[in-house]
C-alpha cells in the first residue's frame, strides 16, 4: 500500500466510525436535555403542611436588641484562644464561664435546664421537654478560637469586637461565638417568654474545638452515652448561606453539610549524617524532603469531584442557574469531570473537587556551617469523601518514593458518613424549614464540609449530623475564617439568634407531615 490516498474500504469505516459517533454524542445530548428539564431534585415539603408549634414570636424591644448586641461584644472581647492540644488560654475560658452566667440568668437558673461542667471549660445543657416520648435532638458550638495577630492587617483589634459600617470585628465572630452565643441567647429569650419544650434538647459547647475536641466534645459525648441518649440528630457549625460565591447560581444558597472531609496529618522526616558545610555531601537532608514535599504539591491527589456529596449539592442547585450551567449541572452523570477541571483553579473550590495537600510546617537547620542532621515537614490534608485515609496514605508513599524520607501518620480519620437529607428526614427538613421561613430567597442544599467539626465525636449518639449556621458569606468572606478581619454584620447575628430561637420550636413538632409518609413519631 502506498501512502497517497485512503483506501476506499477505509473511507469507508471512517465514515461509519465518525457517523455512529455523532449519534452517540446526539443520543446523550437528548438524554441529557430531558434529564435537565425533567430533573426535579430540588421538591421540599410543602411549608403550609406543618404543625405550627413556633408560637412565640422572636420579636424583642429595642433595649434587649442592645442588651443581645453587648452580650455578643463581650464574647468577641474574651480571648479563648487554643494554641496547641496542651495550650489553652485558661484565664480566657473561666473568664468565659462566667460570662454566660451573667448574661443569661434564665438559662442557668431554670428549672427546665439541667447544667454540668464538662473538662472543666465545655458545657452540657439539658433541656426536658413535656414529651419523653420524643427523641431529644442536639445544638453544639464552640467556644474557643485560633489565634489572631493584630499585624496580620486587622482593620480593629481581633478582640476588640469593634463595630465598623454594622458589623463587629473579631477573631470568633463566624468561628463560632455567633453560635454559641446565639443558641444561648435564643434560650434565654424563649424561658423569659414562658416557652416550655416538648422535645428534649442538649446543648454542647465545647472549649477545644480548634485542637481536635479530645476534652471538650470528647467528654460531652462520653457523659451523654453514660446515660444512655440516642439522639435524633445534631446541628453543628460548618456550613452557611453563600449569597454570590457559587458563581452563575441566582440568589444565595444554604448549604447544609451532611457530611464532613476526612483528616491526615502526615509527619515527613530526613535523617543524614551532620558535617562541615565546607564539605557538603550531593543531596543535604532539607533538599531530599523539600524535594519530597515538591513531589507532592506538584502531583496533587485524583480529581473525585462528582463521587461525593458535592454531586447533590450541584443536583440541588441547577435548576437555579442559567443556561448552559443549568445543563451541565444536571447532568453530572456526563460533565462532572469537566466541572472538577474547572473548579480546581481556584483554592476554595478546590477543596471540593479532591483530597487537599497542604504542606503547614517545615524545620530543619540549627547554624550556618552544620549540615543538618534532620529535616521535618508536615503535611495537613484533607480527605475527599470518596477516599480513604490508607488509600490517601498510599498515595502520599507513591508520590514520596523515596526510602530516605520517612513516612508517619500523626492524626486522622476517614470521611465522616452522609447523612440523610431526604424528606423523611426529620433533622435535615427542619433545619430547612427553619431557613426557608426566615429567608424565602434561599435555595437549600445538601453540601459537604470542608473543614473538621466537633459533631465528627457524636457518630455513636446519631447518624444524623447537620452542620450549618445561617451565617451569610458573600465573596472573599472565605478568607476571614481563621484568616484577618473575621467579622460578622450585626443584623446577621441578630438573625442568627432567631434562627435558632424558631428552630427550637420547629423542632417541637411530633413528626414530619404525613403527606410525606413519615407516619412515626420521631
Ligand atoms: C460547592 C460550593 C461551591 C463553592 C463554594 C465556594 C466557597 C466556599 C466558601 C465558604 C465555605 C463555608 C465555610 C468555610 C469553611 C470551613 C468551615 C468548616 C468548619 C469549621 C471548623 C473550624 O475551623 O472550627
Ligand atoms: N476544626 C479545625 C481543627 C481541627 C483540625 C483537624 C481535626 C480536627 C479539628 C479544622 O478543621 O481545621
Ligand atoms: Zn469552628
Ligand atoms: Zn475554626
Amino acid at each position: 500500500m502506498t501512502g497517497n490516498g485512503t483506501k476506499p474500504g477505509t473511507l469507508k469505516v471512517l465514515k461509519v466510525v465518525v457517523l455512529s459517533l455523532a449519534l452517540v454524542l446526539l443520543i446523550l445530548f437528548l438524554i441529557a436535555t430531558v434529564r435537565t428539564f425533567t430533573l426535579e431534585v430540588n421538591a421540599g415539603l410543602q411549608l403550609a403542611q406543618w404543625e405550627r408549634t413556633s408560637k412565640i414570636s422572636p420579636d424583642i424591644s429595642q433595649q434587649q436588641r442592645e442588651k443581645q448586641l453587648a452580650n455578643f461584644k463581650e464574647a468577641i472581647q474574651i480571648p479563648t484562644v487554643s494554641f496547641s492540644e496542651t495550650e489553652f488560654n485558661l484565664t480566657a475560658l473561666h473568664e468565659f464561664d462566667k460570662l454566660l452566667r451573667r448574661v443569661f440568668p434564665n438559662v442557668f437558673s431554670s428549672g427546665l435546664v439541667k447544667h454540668d461542667v464538662i473538662a472543666n471549660y465545655s458545657h452540657l445543657l439539658s433541656v426536658r421537654g413535656t414529651d419523653p416520648l420524643l427523641v431529644p435532638y442536639m445544638l453544639l458550638a464552640h467556644i474557643d478560637v485560633v489565634p489572631a495577630n493584630e499585624q496580620d492587617g486587622w482593620e480593629a483589634p481581633p478582640f476588640s469586637a469593634k463595630e465598623i459600617d454594622g458589623f463587629i470585628y473579631g477573631r470568633g465572630t463566624i468561628d463560632d461565638k455567633q453560635s454559641v452565643m446565639g443558641i444561648l441567647q435564643a434560650l434565654e429569650n424563649l424561658l423569659e417568654k414562658g416557652y416550655k419544650p416538648r422535645r428534649s434538647f442538649y446543648i454542647g459547647l465545647g472549649h477545644d474545638e480548634e485542637v481536635n475536641g479530645f476534652n471538650g466534645a470528647v467528654n460531652i459525648v462520653a457523659e451523654l452515652k453514660r446515660q444512655g441518649v440516642q439522639l435524633e440528630f445534631v446541628l453543628d457549625e460548618g456550613l452557611a448561606v453563600l449569597d454570590g460565591v457559587i458563581n452563575g447560581l441566582d440568589g444565595p444558597a444554604a448549604l447544609i453539610g451532611i457530611s464532613e472531609k476526612g483528616h491526615a496529618t502526615v509527619k515527613l522526616s530526613v535523617t543524614t549524617k551532620p558535617g562541615h558545610s565546607s564539605m557538603p555531601p550531593s543531596e543535604s537532608s532539607i533538599g531530599i524532603l523539600a524535594a519530597a514535599v515538591k513531589r507532592l504539591e506538584e502531583n496533587p491527589m485524583p480529581r473525585l469531584f462528582g463521587e461525593g456529596p458535592e454531586r447533590s449539592t450541584f443536583e440541588h442547585l441547577a435548576h437555579k442557574f442559567g443556561l448552559p450551567l443549568r445543563f451541565i449541572m444536571s447532568n453530572m452523570w456526563l460533565f462532572s469531570s469537566l466541572m472538577g477541571r474547572v473548579m480546581e483553579r481556584r483554592p476554595d473550590t478546590n477543596a471540593f473537587v479532591r483530597t487537599t495537600t497542604a504542606v503547614t510546617m517545615f524545620h530543619s537547620g540549627v547554624k550556618i556551617n552544620i549540615i543538618p542532621s534532620q529535616a521535618e515537614a508536615y503535611v495537613n490534608l484533607r480527605i475527599h469523601s470518596a477516599q480513604t485515609l490508607q488509600e490517601v496514605l498510599d498515595l502520599i508513599h507513591l508520590k514520596v518514593a523515596d526510602d530516605r524520607v520517612k513516612i508517619e501518620l500523626k492524626g486522622g480519620f476517614d470521611p465522616l458518613p452522609i447523612s440523610s437529607y431526604d424528606e423523611k428526614s426529620f433533622g435535615f427538613q427542619i433545619i430547612k424549614k427553619t431557613v426557608l421561613d426566615m429567608f424565602p430567597q434561599v435555595t437549600v442544599a445538601p453540601g459537604i464540609c470542608i473543614g473538621n467539626t466537633d459533631s465528627r465525636h457524636y457518630t455513636e449518639l446519631t447518624s444524623n449530623i447537620y452542620r450549618f449556621a445561617p451565617t451569610w458569606f458573600k465573596p472573599g468572606d472565605s478568607q476571614r475564617f481563621h484568616g484577618v478581619n473575621e467579622r460578622i454584620s450585626i443584623k446577621n447575628y441578630e438573625e442568627i439568634v432567631v434562627f435558632y430561637f424558631q428552630l427550637i420550636q420547629n423542632c417541637d413538632i411530633k413528626s414530619l407531615p404525613l403527606s410525606h409518609g413519615s407516619e412515626h413519631e420521631l
